[in-house]
Formats: structure tokens, C-alpha cells, sequence
């Protein structure tokens, strides 16, 4: 999951609401935002589904014929190969005005994604024979033949396993994890987590919760699907969040950069994936610990937001390494998400830590306003 803010239009779109993306547009929205997992932009939403008054309105104000999407790979698996441009979705969903729409606007038909598939090979596998024939036609291309088609898909789908376990691999540059100390003070924790608790009994989770599942103290425990953790987003802190995330930008993304020579050494290609605050309790009914997992994410870290007398146990666990990292209540411990971690079991008290996720942005995709 994302921490970025979503805008209306995107909303909208991806929730399939013509009328209400229009009405957005309309407003004066912009053209939404370009995903940054998937590379899907407003417009190959609005092909894939269908949405041609859309599709129209939204390359009236510019909106890009070419961009072309990433690979999305879910369990290790390419579900869908990367370089997909508008023109290719709307030619596997069969969405024939839509095709119309694109080609008259100029999009490339010959164009292949990243298995070397045309908009028409593309709606040929997808069993649209009469539009691939178009798009083929558009392209001045002769269609391949269904020997041809299979094999393309088999070598794309071979390909694309090596391109989804090369996700997994670690880079050699992220396999030590370290510490940051004292990247916050006693008195900022402390100022943190009464923030933090305060929120949670104020019911500022609730409506985030994905199922609206919250514990009695009010924090979520189903935002995380596979790996749930007693947690509050740290958005829903709304007295403290703006502080964090400066200050975490400010006090650990250059040092991230510098560490990974990820330039700019001032670390402004780094983007929160996610933020939150975990809670963990050695009570009966609390969660005293965290599964093995991965996050994702390039980097994660951890800030431990209480005492360590407070609790015993507890820290991170990194499978490569067979033992857990303890901290000291400010310090921040980095790791790759990719490595395989998790929160060891507190065995007394309670545990707070404030969770991150990072990204990091290609050269010359820097975040937009707001969004860190
Ligand atoms: O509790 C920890 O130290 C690790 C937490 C964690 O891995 C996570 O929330 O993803
Ligand atoms: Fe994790």
C-alpha cells in the first residue's frame, strides 16, 4: 500500500467512476497521478476500463499516448509484463471505441511492450480477433500466427520469472543492516507516542482500518493483510505528522543516501512507501511479536519510541543474520525490506516503534509537492 495521497480524479478512476472523474477534471484537477509501482497513468485506467468520454476528455489536456506501465508481479509471478501503453490495454480489454479514440489521436500501434507484444498481438491473445485485425491493419502489420503467439508467450512468461526473482535478490550494497542513534531525543519520543496514544483513543484509526477492525485502545490491526501489526498510520496522527516526516527527511534520508550513494546525497529521491506506529504488548490478547517477512520496500527502518527497560524481548530479527537487533528509545534501525525480518516477541510490557517504508524514485522522478 501506498502512503501518497490520492486525488480525486485518480479516486475516481481507478474506482471506475466516469462521472465523478469527469466532474473532477472538469474542476480542474490535473491529470491525476501516474502510479508509482505500477506506471499506470490516469488514462490507461480509463482504456482499460472502458471509459471513453474520459479517455477523450483526458487527452484533450495533454494526458501522454505512449507512457508505458511496469511489470505487475504479484507472488513472484508477472501477472502482467511491463511497457504496456494505453493503446495495448484497451486492445486486451477488447474496448473497440476506444482503440478508435487512440488511433485517431495518433497512439503508435506498433509500439511493443516488454515481451515485444504490438496492440494487436496483444488483443489477438486476448482472444479480439476483429479489433487485433484493426490495430494490425493501423500498424500496417501482418498478425502473428497463433504458433507464433505461443511461443512469444511462453518466452515472455519465462522472462518474466526471472525478472520477478530478481525483485527478491538483495542487492550486495543492502545486505548489512545498521543503526542510526539518537535520531530523535528522549523528549521527541516521548512528545511522539503521547501523540500517538492520544490519536488511537480518539478514534483517528477507525476509518482508515481496512475492515474498520480496531482494538479497544483504538489502534488498527488489519492494514497490513499477510503481516498484520497492531498499528495507527502515521497520518491519522495528525498532531505529530507533518513533524515526522520532516524530520525524518531531514535527519535520515541524506544519511540513507549518502550510505547507498543513492544521489542526490541530500536524499530528496526517497519517498515514504509507508509510516506507521506498531504496538506491542506482552498482555494476554496483544500481539507480543512479528512473523517472519518481507516488506517490499528498498529500505525499511525502525525507531524505537519507548524505553528498553520498558519491555523485554522484543527488537528486529533478521533470518540472514539469526539474531535480533535491539535498539536504544531515538535510535533507528535500517534494513533492507527485501530481507527476510521480523519483530521478535516482547516477553513483558509493551513495545512502540515507528515503522517506515522507503523508496527509492528513478533519477529525474522527483516527488511530487506533498507527497513524502
Ligand atoms: O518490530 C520490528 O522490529 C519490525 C517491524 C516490521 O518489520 C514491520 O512492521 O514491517
Ligand atoms: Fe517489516
Amino acid at each position: 500500500m501506498s502512503d501518497q495521497a490520492i486525488d480525486r480524479l485518480t479516486r475516481a478512476v481507478v474506482c471506475c467512476d466516469e462521472d465523478e472523474a469527469l466532474q473532477a477534471l472538469a474542476e480542474g484537477s490535473g491529470l491525476g497521478r501516474k502510479e508509482r509501482e505500477t506506471g499506470y497513468t490516469t488514462l490507461h485506467y480509463a482504456c482499460q476500463y472502458g471509459l471513453s468520454r474520459l479517455a477523450a476528455k483526458l487527452l484533450d489536456e495533454g494526458a501522454s499516448l505512449q507512457a508505458p506501465t511496469r511489470d505487475l508481479i504479484l507472488q513472484n509471478t508477472v501477472v502482467q509484463p511491463g511497457g504496456q501503453t494505453p493503446l495495448h490495454l484497451a486492445g486486451r480489454a477488447g474496448e473497440v471505441e476506444i482503440v478508435e479514440l487512440l488511433l485517431s489521436r495518433r497512439a503508435d500501434p506498433s509500439k511493443v511492450d516488454v515481451d515485444g507484444f504490438t496492440p494487436a498481438a496483444a488483443a489477438l491473445q486476448h482472444k479480439h480477433q476483429a479489433l487485433a485485425s484493426k490495430l494490425a491493419a493501423a500498424a500496417g502489420q501482418v498478425l502473428p500466427s497463433e504458433e507464433q503467439l505461443k511461443s512469444m508467450a511462453a518466452l515472455g512468461a519465462e522472462e518474466g520469472r526471472k525478472r520477478a526473482a530478481q525483485q527478491l535478490e538483495v542487492p550486495d550494497s543492502l545486505r548489512h543492516v545498521y543503526t542510526l542513534e539518537k535520531v530523535w531525543t528522549r523528549e521527541e519520543c516521548e512528545r511522539v507516542l503521547a501523540s500517538v496514544n492520544e490519536a488511537a483513543a480518539s478514534g483517528a484509526a477507525s476509518s482508515l482500518a481496512a475492515g474498520g477492525r480496531t482494538t479497544s485502545e483504538g489502534w488498527t490491526t488489519d492494514r497490513h493483510a499477510a503481516y498484520a501489526t497492531t498499528d495507527l498510520p502515521c497520518r491519522a496522527v495528525l498532531a505529530v505528522d507533518g513533524w515526522v516526516r520532516a524530520s525524518l527527511c531531514e535527519r535520515i534520508f541524506p544519511r540513507l543516501a549518502e550510505r547507498h550513494n543513492w544521489t542526490p546525497s541530500d536524499g530528496s529521491r526517497l519517498v515514504f512507501r509507508d509510516l506507521f506506529f506498531v504496538r506491542y504488548s506482552a498482555a494476554p490478547g496483544g500481539q507480543a511479536g512479528l512473523a517472519l517477512h518481507r516488506d517490499g520496500s528498498i529500505i525499511s527502518f525502525n525507531i524505537l519510541l519507548n524505553e528498553p527497560a520498558d519491555f523485554d524481548g522484543g527488537g528486529t530479527y533478521v533470518e540472514a543474520d539469526d539474531r535480533a537487533y535491539a535498539i536504544g528509545q531515538g535510535d533507528c534501525f535500517v534494513h533492507s525490506g527485501k530481507l527476510r525480518h521480523g519483530g521478535q516477541p516482547i516477553t513483558r510490557g509493551e513495545r512502540f516503534v515507528l515503522v517506515g517504508f522507503v523508496d527509492v524514485l528513478d533519477p529525474g522522478e522527483l516527488p511530487e509537492l506533498g507527497q513524502r
